[in-house]
Formats: structure tokens, sequence, C-alpha cells
């Protein structure tokens, strides 16, 4: 079981889920400060994603948990974060696969997504653990947190 702490977010939405959910991945970031990360290597990601809205769906989901695993954890467990050249590019800072582009592009996904539902829910956060001491958050600046 997954239980982890990691910060809350203040908001005025009535309803906020949180999904939970691991990955293995490997990747490399291709700069030169990147010092030993340059090289090829694997973490297994944890990532909390947290979706809020006022109204639910016709199941009752703000979104179905289901959905964010498919979305995130089918698309990047087993992979080479690098490869996937629609979301990463080796040549532009902000789409190397670092742990706050990771997050962002995590949120970006799962808001795509959101944004095509009638209940339109927001993604107000995603946390991503690359190692035991690293990890990042990511609120995107128009997720009408607090
Ligand atoms: N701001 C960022 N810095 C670093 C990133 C990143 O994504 N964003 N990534 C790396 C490496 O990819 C590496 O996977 C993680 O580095 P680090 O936390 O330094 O890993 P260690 O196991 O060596 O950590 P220690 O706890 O200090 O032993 C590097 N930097
Ligand atoms: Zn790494």
């Amino acid at each position: 079981m997954i239980q982890q702490m990691y910060p809350a977010i203040a908001h005025r939405f009535v309803y906020e889920l949180n999904k939970d959910m691991q990955f293995a991945a490997a990747h490399y970031v291709p700069a030169e400060q990147a010092g030993k990360c340059r090289q090829l290597h694997g973490h297994t990601y944890f990532a909390n994603i947290t979706v809020a809205g006022d109204e639910l769906d016709a199941s009752g989901f703000l979104v179905n948990f289901a959905i964010l695993k498919q979305l995130i954890h089918d698309r990047f467990d087993h992979s080479l974060l690098n490869d996937d050249s629609d979301l990463f590019d080796d040549e532009r800072p902000d789409r190397f696969p670092t742990t706050e582009v990771v997050a962002r592009t995590i949120c970006e996904l799962v808001q795509a997504h959101l944004d095509g539902t009638a209940n339109r829910p927001r993604c107000l956060q995603v946390y991503v653990r690359e190692t035991p001491t690293s990890y990042c958050l990511y609120r995107p600046k128009d997720g009408e947190s607090l």
C-alpha cells in the first residue's frame, strides 16, 4: 500500500480527490550541469494527483480514479521518458524529463482529459517523488487555489 505525506493545497471547491500511483521509468537529463543524471538511469516514481471541483459526473465521480491511472501509469510505466517525443524533448530544457517537468506534464495530461468532461474539474496539484530525498510539487497558476 502506498502511504506518503505530501503538502495539501487550499481551495474553495467542495470536492477534492487524490490519486496515488507509482511507475518505474528510466530517464536522463541532457544538460552539462546534471552531472551523473546525464547518464541513463531509472527510478520508481511516486506521484500524487489532486483533482477538485464542485460538480460530479453521471457516476458520482469527480473523475474516475482508474482513468487517472490509465493516463499516467499506463503511459510511463517501464518506459524511457526521453523517448516520449510528444511530451519530452532533449533539445529544450523546459521539456527535459526532470522531476519538475514530469510533474507539470502529468498535470497537463490530466487537465487535458478533464477539459473534455461534462463536470470539468481542475487538476490543482501534482506531487512527484523521484528518489527518497527528492520531490517536486507543480501547481498550475490558473488552478483556482487560494
Ligand atoms: N531540480 C532538479 N535537480 C535534479 C533533478 C531534477 O529532476 N530536478 N534530477 C536529478 C537526477 O535525475 C537524480 O535522479 C536525482 O538526484 P538526487 O536527488 O541528487 O539523487 P541522489 O540519490 O544522489 O540524492 P542524495 O539523497 O543526495 O544521495 C538531479 N538533480
Ligand atoms: Zn533521475
